[in-house]
């Protein structure tokens, strides 16, 4: 292990500056298993502090008009744009995952959060009606709700920050953001960017820390009137209960048991590779991977055969190598809790056709102690095991047969996430009716992952509630009041 000082040692961001903290988290790199970096453990203190200056600055912000506040955003995203490989890098080394990924999804899809609320805040309209009977006119204003706390996860770190910090500014608010304490990196990085960016101070505030300390000392406060969360069900029950005595507007984005429905008629040329990608992307820590493939009975046997076969090309290697399709998991205690759904699996006498305990992981020696695995395909699984119920969140993926069009819609329903589906058919009339019967807030038909930031994201059940887009962000992040005139 490093020593102290050789670590990198991050500080929270309040009122513009950056300040010390008495205590501080471990932070391991997720690839040797090492800690090289030192996170921050704040508490209600800071909390209070970052209140504070987000209050003061609450009135100059708001104040400002959305074509103002437009170009800060768009300031903004030039220059983490400038600092793309650096942030790249460092996303990489701190999450595990590899740093293509790193390069071509997650700073990417960061600077395009800035840029694409830059302008949609632009765009908004309000409601007008008349009721000339009465002689009255009625119309709604929007307005900045305050202070918003965010809070984002650890698999897509500066991706799902800026996701929610960028339609809080650009709507007017203020905001206190708490990355996770497992990946503080980079947004520790994007604050050394606010003030070149023209960001007053007090309008960004990022504390670090632990969910339970700093995390519930957020979503009490009683000037926070609102919350944005992505992350676990557990967690979201537990702030919605900290919230309910304060009546917080609340979005919450949760996890996922995401089906990929795979017809007959399905071109398995384009299927199979992007099954393979939607399972294992990012070592499958993404809330919409695909973790239950139901395919039709007549192709299954061809389907499996050519799907292990292609989930053996899915490279594991160390984050820097840019030839690796999948780095690390983010941590010990994932690593492991991932590994034991597979054990249960077999416990139960499901098959394990490839990956963990099956073929044969090779690392360098200094990786050796990281958090590695080898993406892992299960079949014959009953649709009760766990393995097909729960969220696993790591590089595992369960393939099973079906009959008709009925009953795969009525098995991929009958988990209580409703998150993301893929349907694979080339009949656009069976396309349309399973979308429309899929109990999921997305799905995406022959292909993953295209994203449309102007439509609503989010999940049913208990993949979430509320939507986040343009407009949804609008309205979450905004309070609507309705006037009306007599004349
Ligand atoms: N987007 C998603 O769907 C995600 C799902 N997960 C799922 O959750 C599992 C556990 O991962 P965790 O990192 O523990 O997720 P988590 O839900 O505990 O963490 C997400 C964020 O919430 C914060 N947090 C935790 N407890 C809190 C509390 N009591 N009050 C306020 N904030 C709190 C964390 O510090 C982090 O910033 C994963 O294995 C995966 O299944 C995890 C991350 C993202
Ligand atoms: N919320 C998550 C992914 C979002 C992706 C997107 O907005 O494109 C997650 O994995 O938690």
């Amino acid at each position: 292990m490093a020593g102290t000082k050789a670590l990198l040692t991050l500080e929270n961001f309040i009122n513009g500056k950056f300040v010390p903290c008495n205590s501080y988290i471990d932070s391991y790199d997720p690839s040797t298993g090492d800690v090289y970096c030192r996170v921050p453990n704040s508490g209600k203190e800071e909390i209070d502090a970052a209140v504070e200056a987000a209050r003061a600055a609450f009135p100059g912000w708001s104040a400002r008009s959305p074509q103002e506040r437009s170009q800060v955003l768009h300031r903004l995203a030039d220059l983490l744009e400038q600092s793309l490989e650096e942030l790249a890098q460092a996303e990489s080394r701190d999450q595990g995952k590899t740093i293509t990924l790193a390069r071509t999804m997650d700073i990417p899809r960061s600077v395009q959060n800035f840029r694409f609320f830059a302008s949609s805040i632009l765009h908004h309209t309000s409601e007008c009606t008349q009721m000339d009977h009465m002689g009255c006119l009625h119309y709604t204003v929007r307005a900045p709700v305050g202070i918003a706390g965010l809070i984002s996860p650890w698999n897509l770190p500066l991706y799902l920050l800026t996701w929610k910090v960028a339609p809080a500014i650009a709507a007017g608010n203020t905001v206190i953001a708490k990355p996770s304490e497992l990946t503080s990196v980079t947004a520790w990085m994007m604050c050394k960017l606010l003030e070149r960016a023209g960001v007053p101070p007090g309008v960004v505030n990022i504390v670090f820390g632990t969910g339970p300390r700093v995390g519930e000392a957020l979503v009490s406060h009683p000037e926070v009137p609102l919350i944005s969360f992505t992350g676990s069900q557990p967690t979201a029950e537990r702030i919605t209960q900290l919230s309910a005595p304060h009546c917080k507007k609340l979005s919450l984005e949760l996890g996922g048991k995401n089906p990929a429905i795979i017809f007959e008629d399905a071109n398995l040329e384009e299927c199979i590779p992007t099954t393979v990608k939607s399972s294992f992307a990012n070592q499958g820590e993404i809330c919409l991977c695909t973790s239950r493939i139901f395919v039709q009975k007549s192709i299954y046997s061809e389907f499996l055969e050519k799907f292990v076969e292609a989930t053996r090309m899915w490279k594991v290697g160390i984050p820097s190598d840019p030839s690796a399709s999948m780095g690390a998991l983010i941590s010990k205690a994932h690593l492991e809790k991932v590994r034991s759904y597979i054990k249960k699996a077999q416990m139960e006498g499901a098959q394990i056709l490839c990956g963990e305990g099956v073929d044969t992981l090779h690392l360098p020696h200094r990786n050796q102690a990281g958090y590695f695995m080898l993406p892992t395909v299960i079949t014959d699984i009953k649709d009760e095991s766990c393995c097909m119920k729960e969220e696993i969140f790591g590089p595992v993926t369960c393939v099973v047969p079906f009959d008709s069009e009925e009953e795969v819609i009525q098995r991929a329903n009958s988990v209580k996430y409703g998150l993301a589906a893929t349907v694979w058919s080339s009949n656009v009339g069976r396309i349309h009716r399973v979308a429309k019967k899929l109990q999921s807030g997305l799905v995406w038909t022959n292909c993953w992952l295209i994203r449309e930031l102007n439509l609503p994201f989010g999940g049913m059940k208990s993949s979430g509630v509320g939507r986040e887009g343009a407009k949804d962000s609008y309205e979450f992040f905004t309070e609507i009041k309705t006037i009306t005139i007599k004349h």
